[in-house]
């Protein structure tokens, strides 16, 4: 019978166990402790299942006392997961669990505690699954599809089990943990089942979209400065260049350092990383946020404006190289000047081609470095 209490903790059993293997897998080329974590939840949550169905043979203890801890422990094994896969630290009243669990061998055995258990338990169980669900929500820099689904997979088990508690306290509702009597307890192991199938999902889709995310985010930026790559730029211009227009029109701004093998060669190749974190940490500090900022290789920088103008461009320049021939001054002792040039190109249309831009403003950035370096020069077009 489909319903049958025992055939639907049988299904828990085999699901479980196949949840905690399938996370296993999903460890062993991820890597990612979260995963093992939520493996050992849902190998708990078989244990667990198999020791309740000891419960109809008159074995309350085994049955229903350490079967239900263990399903508060898999919870929190799962919420153990969770603060690994944010980043954060257990509290310590979270070891209060198993001595809180533990107060309840006090009770009688037997049917007439059958209520009391089911109402510590299912807050516990729904508590749990709450932090966890807000620990995910609360955390942006982990944000991503995978982890907006595990949160509202375990925000709906966590009410679930609220309201499991809530309706249990009502009068006259027949709970009977020993026999599995009661619609409550029925209901229950069906949202089980559920709720396996969808929290394992999740829990891989949380870690995969979170891998994705760093592939992409590392092949498109550039290790030292963080900023983006040729790569990075190339994808993102076109989204940026779509709304030029007269009325806002936008630049393409090249840099280059002067001299900049000099200091590598009398200072060593950790000065010129210096410099070239140095010079990204100002253009992040004087160029708008909303710029498109890159390092395109070696020493050359690319930033894409929009709503801009020549006058602000010069503003920007100045200010890039002034400060940073503060900088570099102050640091390294070189018998020429290790300067910015700077080139940019305006355009007050939408350009067919970024390589025709680049071009460009390669030209402009030449001129600067003909005309004696440490300078910007600008290009109109159209
Ligand atoms: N420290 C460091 N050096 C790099 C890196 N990538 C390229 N370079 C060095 O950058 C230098 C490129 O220098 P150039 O731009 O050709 O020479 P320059 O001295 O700046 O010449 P001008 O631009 O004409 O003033 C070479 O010495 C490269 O070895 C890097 O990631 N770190």
């Amino acid at each position: 019978m489909a319903f049958d209490p025992a055939t639907m903790l049988t299904l828990t059993i085999a699901i479980a166990a196949a949840a905690a293997v399938y996370l296993l897998l999903e460890w062993r080329s991820a890597r990612d402790g979260s995963l093992l974590c939520w493996s050992a939840g849902f190998a708990t949550i078989t244990v667990g299942s198999s020791l309740s169905l000891l419960r109809v043979d008159g074995y309350f203890f085994v049955g229903v006392w350490l079967a239900n801890g263990l399903l508060i422990f898999a919870h929190w094994m799962f919420l153990f997961g969770v603060i690994r896969f944010v980043g954060g630290r257990p509290s310590r009243s979270w070891a209060l669990l198993p001595a809180a669990w533990s107060l309840l061998l006090l009770l009688p055995d037997g049917p007439e505690s059958s209520k009391f258990y089911l109402i510590v338990n299912s807050l516990l169980v729904g508590f749990i699954s709450l932090r966890a669900s807000a620990l995910l929500r609360l955390a942006p820099d982990t944000a991503t599809v995978g982890t907006r689904q595990l949160h509202y997979v375990l925000l709906v088990h966590g009410v679930f089990y609220i309201a499991k508690a809530t309706v249990t306290l009502l009068p006259g509702t027949l709970i009977d943990l020993t026999v599995f009597r009661g619609t409550i307890i029925r209901v229950s192991l069906v949202e089980g089942v559920m709720a396996i199938m969808l929290i394992a999902l999740s829990m891989t889709g949380t870690v995969r979209y979170r891998r994705e995310s760093m592939i992409k985010r590392l092949a498109e930026r550039d290790p030292l400065t963080s900023l983006y790559n040729r790569r990075g730029f190339e994808a993102r211009t076109r989204r940026n260049l779509a709304n030029v227009s007269a009325a806002h029109p936008g630049a393409l701004l090249l840099i280059d350092i002067d001299h900049f093998k000099l200091a590598n060669d009398l200072h060593g190749h950790a000065a010129g990383d210096f410099l070239l974190v140095t010079l990204s940490d100002l253009t992040r500090q004087i160029l708008p946020e909303e710029a498109l900022k890159a390092r395109l290789g070696g020493d050359e920088f690319a930033f894409l404006l929009s709503d801009t103008s020549a006058q602000q461009i010069e503003h920007f320049g100045e200010e890039l190289r002034v400060r940073f021939y503060e900088t570099a001054a102050k640091t390294f002792n070189t018998p020429y000047p290790v300067t910015l040039s700077l080139g940019a190109t305006l355009f007050n249309q939408p350009p067919k081609d970024l390589n025709a831009l680049l071009e460009q403003s390669d030209r402009a950035l030449y001129e600067a470095k003909r005309n004696g370096r440490d300078r910007l020069e600008v290009r109109m077009n159209g």
